[in-house]
């Protein structure tokens, strides 16, 4: 037993604390150590050898110093532990070895790989994005709207308007990752656009997530609205059209607008102005009902499930750090359709994401 500020605490209890502080102080060295290993190339180095590599393999095979060479084990092991790759048993006629395997994380993470997780990371753990994070609580005391103006003195969106190669950087990760949403997740919401004729996808980033549904659904015509540093100089296709425009001025009519991870980046006060904006622009072909579809997260949907409760809730912090934005509940969502003018909604989730259609 110990007292702590006249509080009675097991030996357990205090041992427990420690453990849980010192886990939650060191934790982001998980992700440096994973932003290393991308750096270096070590998924795509295993994944090259086509099977388990030996520590003195991944040695050779790595662009570092060789005098480094002791610490790639250090690396690893907590990679290993991380569930980014496995340890295992090697035999080659008489002699046994151990290697290092890929897991499904760690496929997430090739470079090759057209949903590729890597330059999510990449950009997520950017000195860019992650300075902001030492003025949070300055942000708390101060005027300006995010910890990403308290550092960079801009808004998010002003500084990749200025910044071309953090520009590249963060549309590359968001077109990645609209790259697992076409992959996995059209195919589970199919029946949400099918019918549409015209569909106008509202910080539609660099088109990923437009080409994909108009090449799903050939008769459907879709049109990209982004600022104009994101889209400037891309190529349309027959059935896909770019325009370079701010939002909140004007939306191209269109039977449904998307907003995929374009709300959650805005207060809830601008989230209504824009949805107003959505619901004058949705202008239904004869016979068909108009409608915004929202993929955004909704907090709480996976209730049973504590990592992914976390990541939504990092997520909100993100928001919160980056753009004057938050990660709603379903509560809050509706708050804002109802707001804006909207009658009724419909949610599908899959995975940490869902599909929101909402009617007019
Ligand atoms: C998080 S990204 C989402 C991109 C894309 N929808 C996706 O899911 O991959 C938000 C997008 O909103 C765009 N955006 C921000 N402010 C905007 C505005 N005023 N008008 C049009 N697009 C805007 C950004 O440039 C960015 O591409
Ligand atoms: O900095 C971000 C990151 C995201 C983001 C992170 C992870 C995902 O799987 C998707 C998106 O989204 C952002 C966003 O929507 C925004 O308005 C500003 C910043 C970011």
């Amino acid at each position: 037993m110990a007292l702590l500020n006249g509080v009675e605490f097991s030996t357990q209890e205090l041992l427990d604390a420690q453990a849980h502080v010192w886990n939650q102080i060191y934790v982001f060295m998980n992700s440096m150590s994973l932003k290393c290993a991308i750096q270096l190339g070590i998924p795509d180095i295993i994944h090259k050898f086509g099977k388990p590599m030996t520590l003195s393999q991944l040695v050779d095979a790595l662009p570092i110093n060789k005098q480094k060479a002791d610490s790639v084990h250090r690396l690893m092991r907590v990679l290993v532990h991380s569930k980014f790759f496995v340890k295992v048993n090697i035999v080659d006629g008489d002699s046994k070895n151990e290697g290092y395997w890929l897991t499904p994380a760690s496929h997430l993470l090739l470079r090759d790989e057209p949903m590729s997780m890597a330059p999510l990371a990449l950009a997520m753990l950017d000195p860019i994005l992650i300075d902001p994070w030492h003025h949070v609580s300055e942000w708390f005391q101060n005027e300006s709207s995010s910890a990403f103006v308290t550092k960079h003195g801009m808004t998010f969106w002003e500084y990749a308007g200025i910044e071309p190669k953090w520009n590249q950087l963060f549309n590359d990760a968001m077109a990645r990752d609209a790259q697992f949403f076409v992959s996995v997740g059209i195919k589970e919401c199919k029946q949400v656009f099918e019918g549409l004729n015209s569909m106008v996808d509202v910080g539609g980033g660099t088109g990923t997530t437009a080409k994909a549904i108009a090449d799903t659904f050939p008769g459907m015509k879709c049109t990209v609205l982004d600022l104009p540093h994101v889209v400037d100089g891309l190529q349309g296709t027959e059935n896909v059209t770019y325009i370079g425009g701010d939002m909140f001025k004007f939306i191209p009519p269109a039977d449904a607008i998307l907003l995929k991870l374009v709300l959650h980046g805005w207060s809830d006060e601008e989230c209504v102005k824009l949805l107003e904006k959505c619901k004058e622009s949705i202008t239904p072909s004869k016979g068909k009902v108009g409608k915004v579809i929202i993929v955004d997260i909704v907090v709480g949907d996976n209730k049973e499930d504590h990592k992914a409760t976390e990541t939504q809730l990092v997520l909100d912090m993100l928001m919160m750090a980056n753009v004057p934005g938050k990660e709603r509940t379903e509560e809050d969502w509706a708050k804002l359709f109802f707001a804006a003018g909207f009658t009724s909604y419909k949610i599908t989730t899959f995975g940490l994401k869902s599909v929101i259609e909402v009617f007019p």
